[in-house]
């Protein structure tokens, strides 16, 4: 598989802040390629120095051969960019915001408006077509944005936080359109920081924290060492960080964690017997409604490799609503 996206050494400082250390990666022809990290990583800079919106301190980047740090519009028609924040117009309805976007792309009136229908009619916005984009819910926003990415059919889809703030339905469908968008030949590069959305999604993931790339690999590569891992989740009500220690003590070999919402985590190297621990919490007076074995998820590569608990990117999810 050739490269389509070539980084090397790329950063940027704002005043006091190094949102991007020196990152150097590729992306594959085809590939579903996922950024993930949390709040304030450096995604969405990396994306805007990738789509030509800022310009680095340093390092270069190549897109299909063309060198954008020297000539950042020579790419731009291989380029569909979908930001955090819509920029579409809410004066304009769904039908004449895509013709718009159209026209910006050089597209006749008739192409223009046979493309506008059928990207209306592939994302479910048939019958918004005429209603004004101000209107629209979040997730039909969100929805005739990507649509407005991908007006110009382009080879490579940058797509930044495409499923934030959105709700649990819309942001299914819209991963599915993400899918059928990549398995149809379009290379995407999406930012996240939903682990499980990287995990559902993608071919290979870069973990970005603190404007440095931590790890890059497959998904499957990823996940590979926690498959003999055990992992069980432990929802308390009442105070159960207290206890941890305790557990700890009491169970030698087990690792536990927190997780948010009181969720207690054990990981072991061999099958975790989840009984006696129950009955040790409830004998101190921590009532437990639930024990799950859980399968070792991209969540726990996360945790392992960045040092960080989940809970940096699920407390975000919690707020914005868009997690699975
Ligand atoms: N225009 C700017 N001026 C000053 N600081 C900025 C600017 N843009 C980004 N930063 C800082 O750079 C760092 C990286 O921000 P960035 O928006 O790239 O992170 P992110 O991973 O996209 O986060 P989020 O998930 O919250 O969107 C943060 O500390 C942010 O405050």
């Amino acid at each position: 598989m050739s490269e389509v996206i070539v980084v090397n050494g790329l950063a940027k400082r704002f005043e006091k802040v190094d949102a991007v250390c020196g990152i150097s990666f590729s992306v594959r022809r085809g590939e579903l390629f996922g950024f993930l990290g949390p709040n304030g990583a450096g995604k969405t800079t990396t994306i805007n120095m990738l789509t030509g919106l800022a310009r680095p301190d340093r390092g270069t980047i190549e897109i299909a051969g063309v060198d954008c740090t020297r000539r950042p519009r020579a790419a731009q028609h291989l380029i569909g960019v979908v930001p955090d924040e819509s920029n579409l117009y809410p004066e304009l309805t769904g039908f004449e915001n895509l013709c718009f976007c159209a026209a910006l792309y050089g597209m006749e009136r008739r192409e223009r408006r046979g493309r506008a229908r059928e990207l209306l009619d592939a994302f479910g916005l048939a019958d918004a077509a005429t209603r004004k984009f101000g209107g629209y819910s979040k997730g039909m926003k969100r929805k005739l944005t990507v649509a407005a990415g991908i007006v110009h059919r382009p080879e490579i889809l940058f797509l930044d936080e495409p499923t934030t703030g959105i709700d649990v339905a819309s942001a299914r469908r819209l991963r599915q359109l993400i899918a059928d968008l990549n398995r149809a030949g379009t290379t995407i590069f999406l930012t996240t920081h939903y682990i499980e959305e990287a995990e559902r999604l993608c071919d290979r993931v870069a973990f970005i924290v603190s404007g440095r790339i931590v790890r890059i690999d497959t998904v499957e590569e990823l996940i590979q060492p926690m498959r003999g891992r055990h992992v069980v989740r432990i929802a308390c009500t009442g105070e159960a960080d207290g206890v941890r220690r305790e557990l700890e003590r009491s169970f030698p070999g087990l690792e536990f964690s927190m997780e948010p919402g009181g969720l207690i985590r054990v990981e072991a190297g061999a099958p975790i017997r989840v009984g006696p621990m129950v009955r040790f919490l409830e004998d101190r007076g921590v009532e437990v409604s639930e024990a799950r074995r859980v399968r070792p998820s991209l969540e726990d590569v996360f945790v392992r490799i960045t040092g960080l608990e989940a809970e940096v990117m699920g407390k975000e999810k919690e707020r914005a609503g868009g997690g699975s």
